[in-house]
């Protein structure tokens, strides 16, 4: 059964507009900019702030219940274990507090730190856990009672870079397993993009974009998108195979299109000449260098120009320009790096 979700939330200055639909054993990833309203719509499902949402399921609906009576598990960034309870105690939380007699609630406790690999630390305290752990325990704390959906809040982002890609892995099978619905809100677009069956893009408290992680990574629709998958990105007019972008500069484009378009393609294919190249077939135009960032195996350049564009180039290429900020470069693309669709 789907689950449907209108989460209406306003605040002074705020207004949350969103219809969310979850299908059985479906990962949504929720993904935007800072105070685009994420946790306001997980507060909102879990059923943790007071709003004019409507939430169906099976029949029924949630919009009466308190947090507590919502078939609902939650993992935060920050674990918030019970301290003073044992990590068994933490995993038998949920279960003992829906009425489930204590020797049960505690052997499906011990089957799901089995299943995470901690039934060892069955009797730690939370402090002699690392995040890892920790967040495993979490994890298994808000699935052991088999709930209808499961809320991931940054799950890993409190994590050190080694100890998140093995516990996203890890949660990625625990995810495929459960047959229930999950919402994960998520900086992060390589968790969103490992995890999640769909993103849906929130900014300013509405949906600007929604579809497979591939649909999104091809064809962003904002700003914010472009950035997330590390795209130069414009709005634009093509005419045949010649684009007029909105903000200056024209592209030539190989596939001919026609009418308001979006423009992309992906640093990696930006060269950078000192002069400007000779009779090639190539977008060649001026631009100053603005900004440079290294990256573990290439270097970020930033252009300002007409238009401003993005390069990534190796550092061998840095050394060889010697690239300072202020400099002048030409520029140079060939129309079949460049993909366009429809706006
Ligand atoms: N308790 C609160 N009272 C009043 N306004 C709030 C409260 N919490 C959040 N807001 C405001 O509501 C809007 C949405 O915030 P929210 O925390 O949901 O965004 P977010 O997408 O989760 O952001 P972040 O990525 O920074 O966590 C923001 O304008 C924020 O300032």
């Amino acid at each position: 059964m789907t689950l449907q979700a209108e989460l209406r939330v306003e605040r002074a200055g705020f207004t949350l507009d969103l219809d969310l639909a979850i299908e059985p054993g479906e990962v949504v990833a929720l993904l935007g900019p800072n105070g685009a309203g994420k946790t306001t719509a997980l507060r909102a499902l879990a059923g943790l702030l007071a709003s004019t949402s409507r939430i169906r399921h099976n029949g029924s609906t949630w919009d009466g219940l308190p947090a507590e009576k919502r078939p609902i598990g939650v993992v935060f960034q920050d674990y918030l274990l019970f301290a003073h309870m044992s990590a068994l105690d933490n995993v038998a939380f949920g279960l003992r507090a829906r009425g489930t007699r204590k020797a049960e609630a505690n052997a499906v406790a011990l089957r799901w730190l089995d299943q995470i690999g901690l039934a060892d630390f069955a009797h730690a305290r939370p402090r002699r856990l690392s995040g890892g752990q920790a967040q495993r325990v979490a994890l298994a704390r808000a699935l052991a009672t088999s709930p209808e959906l499961l809320l991931l809040d940054e799950p890993l982002a409190a994590l050190d870079a080694s100890t998140r890609l093995r516990v996203r892995s890890e949660l990625g099978r625990h995810l495929q397993d459960y047959p229930g619905h999950t919402l994960l809100v998520t900086h992060d677009p390589l968790d969103a993009m490992v995890l999640a069956d769909r993103l849906v893009i929130l900014e300013h408290g509405r949906v600007v974009q929604q579809g497979s992680p591939r649909d999104v990574v091809r064809q962003p629709r904002t700003d914010y998108v472009a950035h997330l998958v590390g795209l130069n990105f414009y709005r634009g007019v093509a005419r045949g195979t010649e684009v007029l972008l909105d903000d200056g500069g024209t592209l030539s484009i190989a596939e001919p299109a026609d009418g308001p378009v979006h423009v992309v393609f992906p640093p990696s294919a930006v060269s950078l000449y000192p002069a400007k190249p000779a009779g090639s077939p190539r977008n060649t135009w001026q631009a100053v260098v603005s900004g440079i960032e290294q990256h573990a195996h290439t270097t970020r350049v930033d252009l300002d120009g007409s238009p401003s564009v993005l390069a990534d180039i190796t550092t061998a290429t840095v050394a060889e320009l010697r690239l300072q900020p202020g400099d002048a470069l030409w520029v140079s693309l060939k129309a079949t790096e460049i993909h366009t669709y429809p706006r």
